[in-house]
C-alpha cells in the first residue's frame, strides 16, 4: 500500500509520481512528472484534484492510507486537462454521492464532454464550507486553459495553485526547502516556458486576484510544494508574465556540413566578447522545450539554418514553429537571422520571415554566405553583432 504523505494537519497528498516520464506532449521530463492530488479530511472529506488514468491505482492506494475513498464528500476539478482529472471517474465510481465541483461554464462543460459526468460550477467569489475550513475559488482563465482555477484555502493557508507554480519534477520531498533548490527553480521556469509562457496577460491577472492573501503554501498540481520560497516564486512569475529580459543571448542553429556552425560560433563569441551571457544552442541536439528555457528571459535571439532542397532545415522549422506557439511576440527582443546557402539563401530567408512574423526586433537584414564563410566574412559578423549590442544599450 503505497504512503500519503500529511504536508499540514489533516491535509495530505495523495497524488503519483511518474518516475520514469521524459515526454510530456512534447516536452522532454528528464526528472520525471509528479501528479499531485490534495485530501482534507474535515467534516466533509475533500479532495483536491486526481491524477493521470495510469496512476489511478497508485492515487487511490495513497487515499485509502488515510480514508475509504466511498467516504469523500467533495471533489474540486481545478483543471480538467487528464493529467488532473484522468482517475476522476474511478472517483466518481467508488464515491458516486460526492459532489463535483469544477469553473463555470468551462470546467463544467470540459468535464461533460470529456467523461459525460455532470458537476457543480463555481465561479470568483464563491467559496464552500467544508467544516472547519472554507474553499476560496479564483478562476484563472487560461493559465493555461478555459477551466483553469486556483483553490484558497484561508485556514491552512494553502493555495491549491493547480498548474501555476508547478515543475516537472519526480521527487521523493515533497517540499521545496527539502530540494535542492537551483533544481527546483529550473523546472519551474522550464514549466513556465513550456506551458504558461503565452499566457503572461492572464497570469498578471491571476496575481492580481491573488495579492494580499496570506499564503503559507503553495500547493501546485506537479512537483514540489512551496512553503519556505513563496517570495521567490512570486517574483519569477512577475517577471516571466511581464516579460522582462536579461542581458543574455541564444543562439540557434543547424548545419549540415558546418557553415552555419561557423557563423553561429561566430555570432555567440561575439556575444560573449561584448559582456553577453550567451548560450550556443545546436538543434541536432538540444531538444526545442530546452531551448524555451533559454530564451525564456533572453534579449537577443540569434537563428541559424543552411538551404536544405530550398528550404530551412526542418529541425529549425520545428523550432521556429513551437517558438512562435509560445512567444507570439517577441517585440522586445532582437533578432537576428543567419545562414549559409549553395545557390539560392532560402533556408535563412524563411527563418528571417519566421522571426518577423514572431514580431522580434530585427536591426539587420538576414546574414547569409554562399557556401564558406571566410575570416572577411566572420570579421564583418562580429563587427555586426558588435554594433547590435552597441545600439541596443544606448
Ligand atoms: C541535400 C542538400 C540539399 C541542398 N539543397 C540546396 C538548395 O535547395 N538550395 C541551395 O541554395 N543550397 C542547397 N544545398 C547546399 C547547402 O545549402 C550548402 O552546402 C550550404 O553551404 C550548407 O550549409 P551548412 O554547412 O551550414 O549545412 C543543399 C545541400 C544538401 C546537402
Amino acid at each position: 500500500m503505497l504512503n500519503a504523505i500529511e504536508i499540514a494537519p489533516k491535509v495530505w497528498w495523495v497524488g503519483g509520481l511518474d518516475w520514469n516520464e521524459r515526454q510530456f506532449h512534447g516536452y522532454t521530463t528528464e526528472r520525471g512528472i509528479t501528479y499531485n492530488a490534495y485530501l482534507i479530511m474535515d467534516e466533509k472529506v475533500t479532495l483536491i484534484d486526481t491524477a493521470k488514468a495510469t496512476f489511478t491505482d497508485e492515487f487511490v492506494q495513497r487515499i485509502s492510507q488515510v480514508v475509504d475513498p466511498a467516504k469523500i464528500d467533495v471533489v474540486v476539478t481545478n483543471h480538467v486537462e487528464m493529467d488532473h482529472s484522468g482517475s476522476l471517474p474511478k472517483i466518481h465510481e467508488l464515491a458516486p454521492s460526492a459532489t463535483i465541483y469544477a469553473s463555470a461554464p468551462a470546467g463544467v462543460n470540459e468535464i461533460r464532454a470529456h467523461y459525460g459526468i455532470e458537476v457543480e460550477g463555481v465561479k470568483t467569489g464563491d467559496s464552500l464550507s467544508i467544516g472547519e475550513r472554507t474553499l476560496h475559488f479564483v478562476q484563472t482563465p487560461m493559465v493555461h486553459w478555459p477551466d483553469n482555477m486556483v483553490t484558497w484555502c484561508p485556514e491552512d493557508g494553502i493555495l491549491f495553485s493547480n498548474d501555476a507554480f508547478g515543475q516537472h519534477f519526480a521527487t521523493s520531498k515533497r517540499f521545496d526547502d527539502e530540494n535542492d533548490l537551483a533544481e527546483v527553480m529550473k523546472q519551474a521556469k522550464k514549466y513556465y516556458a513550456n506551458i504558461v509562457w503565452p499566457y503572461g496577460a492572464q497570469v498578471q491577472k491571476a496575481m492580481g486576484a491573488l495579492a494580499g492573501l496570506d499564503i503559507k503554501m503553495i500547493a501546485p498540481s506537479h512537483g514540489v510544494i512551496w512553503r519556505s520560497n513563496i517570495p521567490a516564486i512570486l517574483e519569477k512569475y512577475q517577471a516571466w508574465s511581464t516579460y522582462q529580459t536579461e542581458d543574455k543571448a541564444v543562439v540557434v542553429f543547424d548545419s549540415m556540413w558546418h557553415s552555419t556552425e561557423l557563423m553561429a560560433r561566430e555570432i555567440c563569441d561575439a556575444f560573449i566578447k561584448e559582456g553577453v551571457t550567451a548560450q550556443l544552442i545546436d538543434l541536432k541536439h538540444t531538444h526545442i522545450s530546452d531551448i524555451m528555457l533559454y530564451m525564456c528571459d533572453a534579449r537577443y535571439v540569434a537563428v541559424g539554418s543552411p538551404t536544405l532542397n530550398s528550404n530551412m532545415m526542418p529541425t529549425v522549422a520545428s523550432f521556429l514553429t513551437y517558438m512562435r506557439g509560445l512567444s507570439p511576440n517577441n517585440s522586445q527582443r532582437i533578432g537576428i537571422a543567419f545562414g549559409s546557402y549553395g545557390w539560392a539563401p532560402l533556408g535563412p530567408k524563411q527563418v528571417e520571415q519566421a522571426m518577423q512574423d514572431a514580431k522580434f526586433e530585427m536591426p539587420v537584414p538576414v546574414i547569409t554566405q554562399q557556401w564558406i564563410p571566410g575570416e572577411e566574412k566572420l570579421t564583418e559578423i562580429q563587427d555586426t553583432v558588435k554594433k547590435i549590442i552597441e545600439d541596443t544599450r544606448a
